[in-house]
């Protein structure tokens, strides 16, 4: 494809982005998201077949058979379901002080999205330790990541994993905006449901 004008840009982009999951420099060989130190961004890390278990885990929980109830969490030693995730997660990505802690996470919580819902920009609670863990379930979602005037935006697909620490997890506000569709790099995306499932590990109390 000859790309000439933006136009044959953002196309080239789509492509590249419904092909591999990515159409720029944002991240180097690691995952590492360039312009956010220490944040992770590791593509379709899930596969299919442990989302769905991850999604059937979640609803035989019962959690959000009132539906007005958007927000879950566990304390202590998680599901089982919730360790199958965690055992994939890339957590060598962390530093090695975070991936050698015992236990690693001791908290989740899934967020259900309706279409066109989001979340405000927010920095987590400090009751939880540096090192954080996002996966995305269901629509895709661009997650916008701001500091003073900096403003990044990432696209996250299924299967999508966030690493957070230092900076991205601390210097680094991230959220969703409310919107029932948006732009990315020339894709349309049309919110559908959405969950995410995030891990934390708690500050010990005392
Ligand atoms: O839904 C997401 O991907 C982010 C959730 C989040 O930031 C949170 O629960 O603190
Ligand atoms: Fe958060």
């Amino acid at each position: 494809m000859a790309v000439h004008g933006k136009k044959d840009k953002d196309r080239l982009k789509a492509v590249l982005l419904e092909v591999f999951g990515t159409s720029d420099d944002e991240d180097d060989s690691s995952g590492q998201y360039q312009r956010i130190n220490g944040l992770h961004h590791c593509r379709n890390h899930v596969d299919h077949a442990l989302q769905e278990t991850t999604v059937k885990g979640v609803e035989a929980e019962g959690w959000f058979e009132n539906a007005e109830m958007n927000q879950a969490m566990c304390f202590g030693s998680l599901p089982n379901w919730a360790k199958g995730l965690t055992d994939a997660l890339p957590t060598d990505l962390l530093s090695r002080k975070i991936r050698s802690r015992q236990p690693l996470f001791d908290q989740l919580t899934v967020n259900v999205y309706a279409p066109g819902e989001g979340i405000k920009a927010h920095v987590d609670l400090e009751r939880f330790e540096d090192g954080i863990a996002i996966v995305s379930l269901g629509s895709a979602a661009v997650m916008d990541f701001t500091r003073d005037e900096c403003h990044e935006r990432l696209l996250l697909q299924p299967g999508d994993v966030l690493l957070l620490e230092g900076d991205a997890r601390y210097q680094w506000k991230h959220g969703i905006a409310a919107v029932p569709s948006e732009q990315f790099g020339g894709l349309h995306i049309q919110r559908g449901w959405r969950k995410s499932i995030t891990f934390r590990k708690l500050v010990p109390e005392g």
